[in-house]
């Protein structure tokens, strides 16, 4: 499948709207992958995939969780969190994605996860940044990943977790553990001044 077939392919899954969001975050995470030096190939074709399968009905996602061996935790958590690991599961079935670290992207960009890589936090990042996104502090965020892209992320990290405490739902812990990690590398780059 070519670039072209992709997209094809990708938007029909899914409303207009999301497309749109789908095309912003294309454009953010190419300019971060840019700015802090990773494959903007694979930062684009990741975005492209990133939410394949969100509007799929979530009883479908549920049944690819559960029947080829997700992580089976996931569903003791928001539904909202599914679409990026079935969806990793779906880019490589459907659309025949064997690149790991594009995969890894799409499987963490909504909760992130321990050791990110620059991969992974471009792509999440962009789907908290792209133009299209209009939430309270994202203008703060966008100016935060024009000099730190950990600093943005764990930012973004810390409004999603506040916005889950104050709605009175679980937080799933991958989000907390990527947090930690975020704020370990920080201190490290503070102490190296890189
Ligand atoms: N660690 C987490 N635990 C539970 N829910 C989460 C966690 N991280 C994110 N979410 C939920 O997922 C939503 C993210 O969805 P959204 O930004 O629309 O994803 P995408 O852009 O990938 O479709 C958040 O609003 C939040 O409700």
């Amino acid at each position: 499948m070519d670039r072209k077939q992709l997209i094809d392919a990708v938007k029909s899954q899914m409303p207009g709207k999301r497309w749109e969001h789908t095309l912003g975050v294309m454009e953010a995470a190419v300019l971060l992958a840019r700015k802090y030096g990773c494959d903007p190939d694979k930062a684009y074709t990741a975005a492209i995939l990133h939410d394949v399968v969100k509007y799929w009905p979530v009883n479908d996602q549920a049944d690819i969780i559960r029947n080829n061996g997700l992580p089976a935790d996931l569903l003791d958590y928001d539904k909202e969190i599914w679409h990026a690991h079935a969806g990793a599961f779906i880019a490589k079935r459907d659309y025949g994605m064997d690149d790991e670290e594009i995969l890894d992207a799409i499987r963490y960009h909504t909760t992130g996860r321990e050791q990110m890589t620059l991969l992974d936090k471009v792509v999440c990042l962009a789907d908290y940044i792209e133009p299209g996104r209009d939430f309270p502090g994202v203008h703060n965020i966008r100016e935060i990943a024009e000099h730190s892209i950990e600093r943005a992320l764990l930012t973004a990290f810390d409004g999603t977790i506040l916005f889950l405490l104050e709605k009175g739902k679980k937080v799933y812990p991958l989000t907390i553990l990527a947090r930690n990690d975020l704020i370990n590398e920080l201190k490290q780059q503070e102490q190296t001044g890189s």
